[in-house]
């Protein structure tokens, strides 16, 4: 059996920061939603467990034991262990293409096709492990990337709500090719904490979404700015596009996302920005308002 799953770009439409744990973590509340893009895993039967990477951001990924992929299969291999349930090894191999460590997910979304992908490959009973707790202790992300449909995240990220009804929306992507450290971000934050900002009625088009998260923010689009101030220049730019409804960043950043409402004004988006500023890495892909699947119900061999 060949398996390929498809690891979405996670992007936090807003993201506030509503308190803090006792242990250092932080209390968010975030619409969370996924882009139709990302990386690709593909899952072959192996006795042992390997992992070999390629795309355009694969080099700057080492195949280590601390790739979130391998710690996945071996974090899941753990949990079969403790109820008596073998695991088999497996031949993994990732197509790296959203850039690393920049607010998107990507690690996470890897990691969360890696359990769903070896659950299916090892032939897991159904509900003899628990994912999302398995996912947690991977990343505060992965609970989310698991659900893979647009959510409202709250705890640290464990606590998720289904998003209500969300429009047809583009989203452009774009990075500075510069890594940001979540934790880094999170330290840097200043001053009080926000109220959460979730809504509850849907949304009927792209404005009016556009306009509802103009109300949120980004609690941590400041403090990464501090750190990495081209992540100004990046709203900048995509603020003065012309059918621009939102500019903001995801995550810890440094990716920001703009919103326009069809396909053909972000096609144009994206190529006047690629002239501007030929360095950064560009995107654009609809938002999937729906469930994002990870394809693993269809094997390709
Ligand atoms: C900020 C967010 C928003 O979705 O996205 P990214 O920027 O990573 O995409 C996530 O909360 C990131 O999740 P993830 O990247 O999985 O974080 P983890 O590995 O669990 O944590 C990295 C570090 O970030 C800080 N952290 C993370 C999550 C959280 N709720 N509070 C925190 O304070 C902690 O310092 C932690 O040690
Ligand atoms: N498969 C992977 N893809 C991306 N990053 C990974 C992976 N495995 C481990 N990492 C590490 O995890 C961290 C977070 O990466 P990523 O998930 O891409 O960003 P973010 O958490 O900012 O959205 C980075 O420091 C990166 O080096």
């Amino acid at each position: 059996m060949l398996l390929t799953l498809h690891a979405r770009a996670k992007i936090n439409l807003y993201l506030h920061v509503v308190g803090k744990r006792a242990d250092g973590y932080h209390l968010l509340d975030s619409l969370v939603v996924f882009a139709d893009l990302g990386d690709a895993l593909r899952i072959a039967p192996s006795r042992t467990l390997t992992l070999s990477i390629d795309g355009p951001f694969g080099a700057g990924l080492p195949a280590s034991d601390d790739n979130l992929v391998l710690r996945a299969a071996r974090a899941l291999a753990a949990a079969l262990a403790a109820k008596n349930l073998r695991a088999e090894g497996a031949a993994l191999r990732l197509t790296k293409r959203l850039p690393v460590a920049s607010g998107i997910g990507g690690g996470s979304a890897d990691a969360a096709a890696a359990l769903v992908g070896l659950t299916r490959l090892w032939r897991v009973p159904e509900g003899a492990v628990d994912l999302a707790q398995i996912g947690l202790g991977l990343g505060a992300d992965l609970p989310v990337c698991l659900a893979a449909r647009p959510s409202f995240m709250g705890g640290i990220g464990e606590i998720l709500d289904p998003a209500p009804a969300l429009p047809n929306i583009q989203m452009l992507l774009v990075n500075p090719r510069v890594g940001v450290s979540t934790p880094a971000v999170f330290k840097a934050r200043r001053g009080a904490f926000s109220a959460p900002g979730r809504w509850r009625d849907g949304l009927g088009d792209a404005p009016a979404l556009a306009a509802r998260l103009a109300r949120c923010a980004n609690d941590l689009e400041a403090p990464a700015i501090g750190i990495e101030p081209v992540i100004g220049e990046v709203l900048t730019a995509l603020r003065h596009l012309p059918g621009n409804l939102l500019a903001r960043m995801s995550g810890s950043g440094a990716t920001c996302f703009g919103l326009f409402a069809n396909a053909e004004e972000v096609r144009e988006a994206a190529a006047r920005l690629s002239v501007e500023h030929p360095s950064w890495w560009i995107a654009s892909a609809p938002m999937l308002n729906g469930p994002a699947a990870f394809d693993h119900d269809a094997p390709d061999a």
